[in-house]
């Protein structure tokens, strides 16, 4: 079978059975032609069939070609008309004759669908087609602070791209075919991209430098805001490792404490295999321990391995409801089929041929709904109430990691994130776990708005206050993300979940307390690089160039390369080490220039607040 025919046999199958098209070429096990090729034939002809249909059914040459479906002849027309090799079949092939015979007329009549959309050009005809589809979705990069800077990817992989102000630019520019990027306002180091651009290809994706990776995705490492002070971070959901090669970046550049890890936990054991290949493509395998296989439910949160865990991020299994590019196919718009007579006019039968096609179209079954867990796998849920007990299952299984997560002795954040729309499995679950007895024995609340990281506090869409059951402050605490609303990001939630005191805990003594040693106030002492005193070690002031012997992995750096002069936001010393105040928080330059009168601007640098959490 050629690749017209298994392309039409699947965008003509019976869509009751639901699926995106996607899962139903690559889970098709019995295709000859290439997947990938099979489906952008399918996506693209789709986009345009449309006009194609037009294209077909005026220029009237079905009735002159019988052995062409009215699927294929879209296929095989569209590949005429805008592939740039044209038909991909032997020039003697029946059915490239077939259409290649009636190019002129077919020629004509694209035309004549361009003109009346009032397009002069192909290529403003395209931008309609895709402007109809609505705003496409922009690439986002996260560049891993652990390789690269964002400046050295401005001058090697994102060479020749135009930089633009908003990503709302990005978007529009992508329909004509131009190269652009921009540098994200919320999310540090993160930059949107068009469309349609591979940077599968590219050496900065290859070697780490780059890492594919939604906007909104960023989201939960970022707002969990690890710190040395932290002790050992859990990322209990972790494979493909999107997040925890993100915490790695975030605190590489803040300096990891001796012996910190991340824990990163994946029950299921071949996605635990992409998980190790992402881990040290990013190169932040030495820091990072990864349970392959592992369940984090059944962890003890109380074996001394976890002792010092201090913050947790969960990104457990959900719906996938908010995931771009999974459901969102266009149409497969299919001309009328040749009539039995020929004729230039369309006489009473051909009008009620497409009269009964079109109710036929319309009357079939709308496809069941399909949920999607993160390997891909589908479920098709045969009525409301179906959907209604799934979504009920995973938010019980979302509450049950959440409420473990809170039992972690020395936990003090935890975020809890999906890429859910459903206020079931997100505010809903966020309210029960409020609500329960782990959270209340144990000091749990919200991290507010205000007390967030300045991306996340700045950011628009916040929780659904209904769903926390009015309360405002809970639904401001909580962070979405809305596909489809004009900022190019797919559906998210994310919230982060904090506690006060470490001292609340019934029966917790000196040895629960993190770590490091704390002052009578219960301040962490840190030495002057800001790096706290570790308990175990006894070391009073950590000396720097031991630890990069020890470890291999700890540097003190923060925004190397992103600032003006080249060292970020934050005062420094001679040695070029931040200057800290007494509370261990790092001086911003504008604050010094501030009090020395130079300079009254607020100026609005990336990180230039750590936000939130204080000692
Ligand atoms: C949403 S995905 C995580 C995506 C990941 N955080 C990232 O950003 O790349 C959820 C993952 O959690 C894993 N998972 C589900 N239940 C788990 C459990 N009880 N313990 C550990 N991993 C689990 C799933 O196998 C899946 O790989």
């Amino acid at each position: 079978m050629s690749l017209y025919h298994e392309t039409a046999a699947i965008l003509t199958s019976p869509s009751s059975h639901g699926g995106s098209l996607k899962s139903k070429i690559y889970g098709n096990k019995d295709l000859k032609s290439p997947p990938a090729q099979v489906y952008a034939l399918a996506l693209e002809s789709s986009k345009w069939s449309a006009i194609l249909k037009e294209v077909v059914e005026n220029s009237q040459f079905l009735q002159e070609e019988r052995k062409l479906t009215p699927a294929l002849s879209i296929l095989l027309v569209h590949d005429l008309l805008l592939a740039k090799k044209g038909i991909a079949l032997p020039a003697s092939h029946g059915l490239r004759v077939a259409v290649e015979k009636h190019k002129a007329r077919l020629q004509s009549e694209f035309v004549r669908a361009r003109i009346r959309r009032k397009c002069p050009t192909v290529e403003a005809l395209k931008a309609a087609v895709d402007a109809e589809l609505g705003p496409a979705h922009p690439r986002w990069i996260r560049v891993n602070t652990l390789k690269s800077t964002v400046d050295e990817q401005l001058d090697t992989t994102f060479k020749g791209f135009e930089m633009v102000p908003t990503v709302q630019e990005v978007m529009a520019l992508a329909s004509i075919g131009k190269k652009v990027i921009c540098l994200d306002g919320y999310v540090p180091h993160l930059i949107a991209a068009s469309p349609g651009v591979d940077f599968t290809k590219t050496e900065a994706y290859k070697t780490g430098a780059i890492i594919l990776q939604d906007k909104a995705s960023c989201f939960p490492a970022y707002l969990l805001d690890p710190r040395p002070e932290d002790g050992d971070i859990i990322d209990a959901c972790s494979a493909p490792g999107n997040k925890t090669t993100h915490l790695a970046g975030i605190l590489h550049e803040r300096g990891f404490a001796p012996g910190q890890r991340i824990l990163a936990f994946e029950k299921d054991k071949q996605r635990a295999k992409t998980l190790e290949k992402m881990v040290k493509t990013a190169g932040s395998d030495k820091v990072t321990v990864i349970h392959p296989g592992a369940d984090f439910l059944q962890t003890d949160p109380s074996a001394p391995g976890f002792q010092h865990v201090g913050a947790l991020l969960l990104d457990p299994s959900c719906s996938g409801s908010g995931i771009v590019g999974r459901d969102d196919t266009p149409e497969f718009h299919l001309p009328s089929p040749a009539p039995l007579t020929l004729s230039k006019q369309p006489n009473r039968k051909n009008a009620k041929d497409k009269t009964r096609n079109n109710l036929k179209r319309k009357r079939a079954p709308s496809p069941a709904p399909v949920l999607l867990d993160d390997a891909g796998n589908e479920t098709v849920l045969a009525s409301p109430q179906a959907l209604h007990a799934r979504l009920a299952a995973l938010a019980s299984f979302q509450l049950s990691i959440l409420l473990h997560a809170f039992a972690f002795p020395a936990a003090r954040k935890v975020t809890y994130s999906t890429c859910s729309v459903h206020a079931v499995e997100n505010e809903g679950v966020v309210m029960l776990a409020l609500k329960s007895d782990v959270s209340r024995e144990r000091g749990w609340r919200v991290l507010r708005r205000e007390e967030q990281v300045r991306g996340m506090r700045e950011w628009p869409v916040r929780g659904e206050v209904e769903a926390c059951e009015g309360n405002g402050e809970v639904a401001g605490a909580c962070v979405r993300a809305s596909r489809g609303d004009g900022r190019g990001v797919m559906g998210f939630f994310v919230v982060c979940f904090v506690r006060d005191a470490v001292f609340n805990d019934a029966g917790a003594g000196d040895e629960d307390d993190g770590p490091f040693v704390r002052d009578g106030q219960g301040r962490i002492v840190r030495d002057e690089n800001g790096i706290p005193t570790l308990k175990s070690t006894g070391r009073e002031v950590v000396d720097l160039e031991g630890l990069v012997e020890e470890y291999g992995v700890v540097e003190v750096k923060f925004g190397e390369g992103e600032g003006t002069d080249g060292d970020g936001p934050f005062e420094r010393d001679a040695e070029g080490r931040i200057v800290r105040g007494p509370d261990g928080m790092p001086r911003l330059k504008a604050a010094q220039e501030e009090a020395s009168g130079e300079d009254e601007e607020d100026e609005d640098t990336d990180n230039e607040e750590w936000g939130g959490f204080d000692d």
